[in-house]
């Protein structure tokens, strides 16, 4: 099964033109995960989250997405549980979106492509002394992926789309005051996992993903805000910050797991 969208692929950003591989890369990520071939897991744990809203730093413009950053020097912000041997704390959340809402997302589920998709990435720290450390190393992060879907304002987001035009320009940074991430998680417990990358240049091979079976809802004048954002900073050219996914990797010798039958 392969999933082809060509408009989606036709217009991206010079990062994700030709779908890197690197060399010897044998779990790369996004994937298609087809429902029927994911393996039910019965020694899967509950995910649990446990985040603190005091530890929400400031959101900015990165050049590539927008990323809501975290103080991880505690752990007072981590994820446990589900497929995790340890405690890995909070260091930033981001999205990834289209132009338009026919596509966005960098996973697909039986190919169905959503308008958006939220990572929530943290890293290993029983194990590491830093993200940095963490991110060159096999179970060194664990990324939560997120759908976004059309349908009713996400009351949590709009937050934060608020402050998005304070941060149109790449490298511009907002300080945001306490901000709980749990509010943009689905209330439904079931995911998938499996073994990946990140999805952007290092393509680090680094990532236990966590793929929520349940989107959350936003409504198109929140993803409308989302594509204000601009790649460029104030000097350059404007180019708008859409369609900053990366294509779809094979999947290779890898089995996605469910915690649901
Ligand atoms: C040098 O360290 C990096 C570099 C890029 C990203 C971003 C990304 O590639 N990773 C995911 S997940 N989505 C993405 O777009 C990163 O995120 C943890 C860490
Ligand atoms: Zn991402």
């Amino acid at each position: 099964i392969s999933c082809t969208h060509k408009n989606r692929y036709a217009s991206l950003h010079p990062l994700w033109q030709s779908p890197i591989t690197i060399p010897g890369g044998s779990r790369q990520s996004p994937i298609n995960i087809q429902w029927r071939d994911s393996v039910y897991d019965p020694h899967l744990k509950p995910l649990e989250i446990r985040y603190d809203p005091d530890t929400c730093l400031h959101m900015w413009n990165n050049g590539y997405s927008f990323l809501v950053e975290f103080e991880d020097s505690t752990d007072k912000s981590i994820i446990t549980g589900g497929p995790l041997e340890n405690n890995y704390r909070l260091k930033q959340f981001h999205f990834h979106w289209g132009a338009v809402s026919d596509w966005g997302s960098e996973h697909t589920v039986d190919c169905k492509v959503f308008p958006a998709e939220l990572h929530l990435v943290h890293w290993n720290s029983c194990k590491f002394g830093s993200f940095e450390e963490a991110l060159m190393e096999e179970n060194g992060l664990a990324v939560i992926g997120v759908f976004l879907k059309l349908g009713a304002n996400h009351g949590g987001l709009q937050k934060l789309v608020d402050a998005l035009p304070s941060i149109k320009y790449k490298d511009s940074l907002v300080e945001l005051e306490e901000f709980d991430a749990s509010c943009l998680l689905p209330s439904c417990p079931d995911y998938w996992t499996y073994s990946g990358s990140l999805t952007t240049p290092p393509l680090s091979e680094s990532v236990t993903w966590i793929i929520k079976k349940k989107a959350i809802e936003v409504d198109e004048d929140q993803l409308e805000v989302f594509r204000m954002l601009l790649f460029t900073s104030a000097e350059e050219d404007e180019k708008r910050m859409v369609d900053n996914f990366r294509p779809l990797q094979p999947i290779m010798d890898r089995t996605v797991r469910s915690s649901f039958q």
